[in-house]
């Protein structure tokens, strides 16, 4: 549509500024509205404010660089960057679409010195930084983003959307030059004061008092489950005979242990697989992590067949398993000291919002540093899925070659059979989701302490292995009606388990995925939108009753002789519904209102009907 007497037209596309800074970005002319003399324009993220003619201008002059991004400029220089339009929604005439007022910066006073070109970098959960070929999901997912509404109130609900998940990112003309116009002055100008990390108040888990208690108790409790499941009576009543205390600490277990933790290190520095980009930390960082997971999994069931095959005895891990839990804790106390020490001396922007209290013993178990990284290498990543995941299942194939020792049998029972392939499976599904875990939980908001790494090295391989452990000495016959039955309720609940985690992991992507079309979503003031139906209409939490539904299949087969065999579907719950309740608070603070509104839509937690 012509809109007489202005310099540009509806459709145009122009440089306009963004409010409070002297940066430009490329946008679309919506309208124009006389009476106010204001342009409403429109972002690439979707973003629509109302600009005055001065603050717009023609592209050419412009020029922008089509080389790609460079990651190497200094954290302080990226946070240095104006708000940007990704970030908030706000209007010229200061009004946000949620109908707050924002404040003008000074930066927004003073006239600009240069003219920056800046390009909009779309920005989803994880990306691809290597073209390795798999990135088609990813252009697409660009695509999508790059687009500019043609429909303002589609647009409108799309901005919405997509503000929360794309970031606008300065483009380098010269690769770490600073701009020939950049002044020390405006540099200065536009650096913040040095972020501080916010003091953690809420204390969890009963404060210093609650995880002094934990630290003791729970690497006792596994010890003590141990124990007790290799008695011929593992009942939690019947006092465990137990071991010598200085034939617990084996220096030379203690070696193995070290020698599986820098073996898999070694697999995770092998430079095959693609590297990802993973959330964006609150400092505006994007820490890159290589996704090789699958090929070390490959890697180490072959050095290890091999080993077998050259004579190496799997079964040395049933008969000193308990040598190598304490091995483990061990390890796990060291590492965790580390991870402390170095804490100390971590930028404060790196500390995560849960581990800063000042208490040395609730930063120690909370963990203090969100990402520790000696150089490239990510420890919290690293341990969430190799060597306690890999190493539980190593776990379970030893048992499995125990009981055949033990037993005189040429096969595994089928309930050892069972646990094996439930547990291999699940394993493996989360190394082909390996991506997933950035987006998780414990990746994004968690530091890296005690409790992480413990609950990695220790907890993990030593308690998740329990009930293979527990057959070795305690068979249980299944019938071919009962094989059938755990095996159908372990894919039901893998179906709903991996069903709810795509289906949020790719609705965080990219909202607009026309796969989740279907799809009925709120939207709130975040920008974010939340799902309400499909299999997160039916409870808040479908990926829970996936994960529990598939723990109770796994302690199925062990029979119904003794609890210790549900330990692990005892521990999910109360992990599940702990974790519930923190996600639902941190969700209210986050949604407000609407969060309210989604929990009256979506009655139950976890189980429907019931919780
Ligand atoms: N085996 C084990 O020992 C354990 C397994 N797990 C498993 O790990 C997986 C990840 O769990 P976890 O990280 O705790 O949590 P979730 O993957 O469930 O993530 C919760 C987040 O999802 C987003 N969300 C919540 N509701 C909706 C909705 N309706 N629509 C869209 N997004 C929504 C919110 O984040 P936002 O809105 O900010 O995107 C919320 O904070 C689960 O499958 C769990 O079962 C977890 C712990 C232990
Ligand atoms: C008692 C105690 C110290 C608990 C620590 C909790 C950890 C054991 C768990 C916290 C979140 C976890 C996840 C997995 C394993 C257990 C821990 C580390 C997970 C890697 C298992 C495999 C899944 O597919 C998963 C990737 C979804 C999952 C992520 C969370």
């Amino acid at each position: 549509m012509r809109m007489p007497g202005t310099r540009f037209q509806s459709g145009d596309m122009v440089m306009g500024r963004w409010p409070g800074s002297s940066l430009f970005y490329e946008v679309k002319v919506l309208s124009y509205d006389a009476k106010i003399q204001l342009y409403t324009v429109i972002y690439k993220d979707g973003t629509e404010l109302e600009l005055r003619e001065v603050d717009m201008k023609s592209p050419t002059g412009f020029k922008p660089s089509h080389r790609s991004r460079s990651r190497s400029r200094s954290p302080s220089r990226r946070r240095s960057r104006s708000r940007s339009p990704a970030r908030t929604t706000r209007r010229s005439s200061s009004r946000t679409t949620s109908g707050t007022f924002a404040t003008e910066t000074s930066a927004a006073r003073k006239e600009p010195k240069m003219k920056e070109v800046l390009e909009i970098r779309l920005s989803p959960v994880a990306r691809p930084v290597e073209n390795n070929g798999h990135n088609k999901h990813e252009n697409k997912k660009n695509d999508t983003a790059d687009k500019v509404n043609e429909n303002p109130a589609e647009a409108e609900q799309e901005k919405k959307i997509l503000e929360s998940r794309y970031n606008l990112r300065r483009r380098k003309d010269d690769g770490d030059a600073k701009p020939a116009e950049q002044t020390e002055e405006k540099e200065a100008e536009q650096k913040p004061a040095a972020a501080t990390a916010p003091i953690t108040t809420e204390l969890e888990f009963g404060g210093r008092l609650g995880v002094s208690c934990m630290m003791l108790f729970l690497p006792v409790a596994v010890l003590g489950l141990m124990v007790v499941c290799s008695q011929e009576d593992a009942s939690l009543m019947s006092p465990p005979s137990l071991p010598a205390l200085d034939s617990l600490l084996d220096p030379h277990v203690f070696g193995m242990v070290v020698l599986w933790f820098l073996f898999q290190a070694l697999l995770y520095v092998l430079p095959v697989g693609k590297v990802v980009e993973g959330i964006p930390l609150k400092n505006g960082e994007w820490l890159k992590y290589r996704m090789n997971i699958l090929h070390a999994f490959v890697l180490t069931v072959a050095t290890l067949g091999a080993a077998v095959h050259q004579g190496m005895d799997l079964s040395y891990i049933h008969s000193h398993f308990l040598q190598l839990a304490v091995s483990s804790l061990l390890f796990s106390v060291l590492l965790s000291v580390y991870l402390y020490v170095r804490s100390r001396w971590a930028p404060q922007d790196q500390l995560a919002p849960r581990g800063n209290s000042g208490s040395v013993i609730y930063d120690f178990f909370m963990g203090s540093e969100l990402n520790p990284r000696i150089k490239g290498f990510d420890l919290k990543y690293f341990c969430e899925l190799r060597p306690g995941l890999m190493g539980w299942l190593v776990i379970n194939a030893a048992m499995a070659l125990a009981e055949m020792k033990l037993h005189n049998l040429d096969y595994p029972s089928p309930a050892m059979i069972l646990v094996n392939c439930f547990h291999l499976f699940y394993v493996l599904d989360a190394y082909w989701h390996e991506e997933a875990v950035l987006g998780y939980m414990d990746t994004t908001h968690a530091g890296f302490g005690f409790m992480l790494v413990f609950g990695d090295l220790m907890w993990v391989p030593f308690t998740f292995s329990l009930q293979s452990y527990y057959l070795v000495h305690h068979p249980n016959h299944l019938s071919l009606p009962c094989i059938v039955g755990i095996v159908t309720l372990n894919v039901i609940g893998f179906c709903i388990f991996r069903k709810a985690n795509s289906q949020k992991n790719a609705f965080r992507r990219n909202p607009s995925d026309p796969t989740l079309s279907h799809l009925k979503t709120i939207p709130t003031a975040t920008g974010k939108t939340l799902l309400v139906s499909g299999l997160w209409g039916l409870v808040r939490h479908p990926n829970y009753l996936g994960d529990l539904i598939m723990a109770l299949a796994w302690s199925l087969p062990c029979g119904f002789t003794h609890i210790l065999p549900y330990f692990y579907v005892i521990y999910l719950t109360t992990l599940l519904v702990h974790r519930e309740a923190r996600d639902e608070a941190q969700c209210r603070r986050k949604y407000g209102s609407v969060w309210d509104d989604y929990c009256r839509e979506v009655r139950y937690r976890i189980i429907p009907r019931v919780y």
